[in-house]
């Protein structure tokens, strides 16, 4: 059984822009972040503030069609599904990226062929396989089952009657580390549409954005493989150290004819195996944040399982995909969710696996889109051990190794008659003498005993090296040495080939006839040697099981006996019921353990997220401290400019107020003066009055009028004089006259 290491496959697909997106988001939302690079079709470019290049095994644009999809990123795995490995292809991403659309869990018998997702077109072409002529000497057996993990649950949906009466479903794992799970309903299928029939009654789309689901293929093959493939009728011989074949009878019906040496191709003797494999095809939850969907209260649990599933998906795909930890830690956390328990074999196991990365193109997703991006990337360094689940039919079943070693023993006694029979036609035609040939271990006549190897010894195995010999005897023949074994002794250390009758032909009597029969006789010895060994490893591994048998069944009896007696309480014969009601309690136990554990783990997410946000927060604090340091000294280098600016503005200000000051103590002046002169007309022109009354001489007083009349307007010229410089001054708001 030869193991291919294979690294996961990824494939990105771009969602195009739908209606709903184009209804209910604002257009500024709507800018396109993410397309294939125009130099490598493999790889994507995300338009953020630095571009981002992202690789992948295959990149799907907007405007791929599911049919490409297939062609490209499944084709193939079918191939490898009927080579008997493990396949899986997982479809991940936010809500609404289209991992539904692309896997096709939601598909049913109505829906359009071009629109159809992975598991129609997968299941249409394995059908049309299986039925073509290259496999018709195959015999398939091809089931499926459809479950759903929701809340950690496992919810079988194709299970019948009512939920809480159906068995629980479990998971177990065999001593080779296969998965597999128990009390799921497995139905056989023939065609597409029995599948699609049964995928399209599970409205899987109700909660698919919520629940992980997992549609499953489980494929049983049994195909002939002969020992001997003989081109053209080339030898026949049976290579020395093959398996003995599966007896067709005990199994799968017939079995293709045995040896023959005819001129045309024909098949030797062989053995039927048995292979099975399993293709998974999961759709899991939205793989969008918690705190986005801002849920509480059950939805909020379910979030929590969801988000920790992917979380433990992600904790696995870390642990087995980066290259640093694969180093280092042996340790990968399977156990912490249903999700990656059930695809434990399928990451990092025994299995081909791909997976779909999902994802908007547009900016309002773009947090989420990269997400995908570095997880889907991560995926990419997990390297996986697979192999065909092939398995040479019957090795472990005591049944057929008793009915192998009972067809062993039948075709002994018929090679021993043969090699009598011709031993006695070598007596007739040559000088044999009989009792020779009777004492001939070969031919000894004791039905119990061939070469004298025992049937009585098969339990314990004894091999010919072993055995109690007849009477001694030499060959008889001149020039081919006799052995020599004592009665009753033990055989000598060489290897014991069987007296052979020829050996008693003289020289002188071998005829063609003889030479040919001679040579067919030791073609027959050289057989019946290899089956002498093959009987002997066979009654070894009997015995060896048998033992293995008796010592189970010993202990079995000693814990039931030990159960029985203890404390004087004896026990009960637990009934089927009360074990599926174990089952059921000890799957509720585990759903709660494993919803606990992802609780832990998300706070544990929680937990981290904060301490690195605190460990940024503490950096960006150090960096701040520096900036403060630095901004102070800006401060300070302002205060002392402000505080400069200050006195020159001051000096400036006292330089203006200055002036203004002497301004206004000149206008007080002139005011003043101009008051002062004011009063003096005043005064005068009261005195000129009283004159003009009193003085009765009218020279005189015209003369007095005329020189107060020049002293007025010698007055007035001065105030004007004063009001003019005032104007010059600025000064406008001096009293009006
Ligand atoms: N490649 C595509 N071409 C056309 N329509 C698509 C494509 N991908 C998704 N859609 C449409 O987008 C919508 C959401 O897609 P889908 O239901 O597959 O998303 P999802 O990722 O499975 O979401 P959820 O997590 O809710 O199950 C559907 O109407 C689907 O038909």
């Amino acid at each position: 059984m030869s193991s291919t290491s294979t690294s996961v496959q990824v494939a990105l697909r771009i969602k195009p822009l739908t209606q709903d997106d184009l209804i209910n988001l604002p257009a500024r939302f709507q800018r396109q972040v993410i397309s294939v690079s125009p130099f490598n079709p493999n790889q994507v470019v995300v338009d953020t503030e630095k571009r981002q290049l992202f690789q992948f095994d295959h990149v799907f644009a907007p405007e791929a069609t599911q049919q490409e999809v297939y062609e490209r990123a499944i084709g193939n795995m079918i191939t490898k599904f009927l080579e008997g490995y493990n396949v899986t292809i997982l479809a991940y991403g936010q809500t609404s990226s289209g991992k539904t659309h692309t896997m096709g869990t939601a598909d049913d018998t109505t829906i359009p062929p071009e629109s159809k997702g992975i598991i129609p077109r997968t299941m249409a072409a394995l059908f049309s396989l299986v039925n073509s002529g290259q496999y018709k000497s195959h015999k398939f057996s091809i089931k499926v089952s459809f479950i759903e993990i929701h809340n950690e649950d496992l919810i079988d949906l194709l299970g019948e009657g009512n939920e809480e009466e159906r068995p629980p479903v479990t998971i177990r794992e065999d001593s080779r580390g296969n998965i597999y799970w128990t009390g799921l309903q497995e139905l056989k299928v023939a065609n597409v549409d029995q599948v699609m029939e049964w995928v399209g009654v599970t409205d899987m789309n109700s909660k698919s954005s919520r629940s992980h689901a997992i549609f499953s293929v489980t494929m049983v093959q049994q195909k002939f493989i002969p020992h001997n493939y003989i081109p053209g009728g080339q030898s026949v011989t049976s290579p020395p150290n093959s398996r003995p074949g599966t007896p067709a009878s005990s199994r799968f019906g017939s079995q293709p004819s045995s040896r023959t040496n005819s001129s045309l191709d024909k098949f030797d003797d062989g053995e039927w195996v048995t292979i099975s494999s399993k293709f998974h095809f999961v759709d899991l939850a939205g793989s969008e944040r918690l705190k986005r969907t801002a849920a509480s209260g059950d939805r909020a649990r379910e979030g929590i399982s969801i988000n920790s599933g992917l979380l433990a998906l992600g904790n696995v795909i870390s642990a087995l995909g980066d290259p640093n930890k694969a180093r280092h830690t042996t340790h990968v956390p399977y156990r912490d969710s249903k999700l990656t328990r059930l695809l434990q074999d399928s990451l990092g196991g025994n299995a081909q696996t791909l997976m779909i990365a999902c994802v908007s193109p547009i900016e309002y997703n773009m947090n989420e889109t990269i997400s995908t991006l570095k997880y889907a990337n991560r995926a990419r360094n997990i390297k996986n051990l697979a192999s065909v689940n092939q398995e040479e039919a019957g090795w472990n079943d005591v049944n057929h190794l008793q009915n192998l070693v009972m067809k062993l023993r039948g075709e002994i006694s018929a090679l021993k008659a043969a090699a009598a029979q011709n031993a006695q036609r070598s007596q007739d035609g040559g000088s044999v003498s009989p009792e020779k040939v009777s004492q001939s271990p070969f031919i000894s006549g004791n039905k119990n005993s061939l070469n004298g190897f025992s049937e009585k010894n098969i339990p314990s195995a004894k091999i010919p090296g072993r055995r109690r010999m007849t009477p001694s005897t030499t060959s008889g023949i001149p020039g081919i040495p006799g052995r020599s074994t004592p009665v009753g002794g033990r055989e000598t250390p060489t290897r014991i080939r069987p007296t052979s009758p020829l050996n008693t032909f003289t020289h002188g009597n071998i005829n063609a006839h003889q030479q040919r029969d001679k040579e067919s006789y030791e073609a027959l010895e050289e057989q019946l040697l290899q089956l002498q060994r093959s009987y002997a490893e066979l009654s070894q591994k009997y015995a060896k099981t048998s033992a293995e048998l008796a010592l189970h069944q010993d202990n079995y009896d000693e814990i039931e006996l030990i159960k029985n007696n203890h404390s004087g309480i004896k026990l009960r014969v637990v009934t089927e019921q009360e074990i599926e009601q174990f089952e059921k309690t000890i799957s509720s136990l585990e759903s709660k353990l494993a919803i606990t554990s992802a609780a832990l783990n998300h706070s544990e997410s929680i937990l981290k997220e904060q301490e690195n946000r605190i460990e940024g927060a503490d950096s960006a604090n150090e960096q701040n401290k520096g900036l403060v340091a630095s901004l102070q000294k800006y401060i300070k280098e302002l205060e002392s400019k402000l505080q400069q600016r200050e006195i020159d503005a001051r000096i400036a200000a006292s330089r203006d107020n200055h002036s203004e000051k002497f301004v206004s103590e000149t206008i007080q002046l002139l005011e003043s003066r101009l008051r002062e002169k004011e009063e003096a007309y005043t005064e005068l022109e009261e005195k000129l009055n009283n004159l003009q009354l009193g003085d009765s001489s009218e020279s005189s007083g015209s003369d007095k009028i005329t020189r107060l009349e020049a002293k007025l307007e010698f007055l007035n010229n001065e105030v004007n004089k004063l009001r003019n410089l005032g104007i010059k001054l600025g000064t406008d708001d001096r009293p009006e006259n």
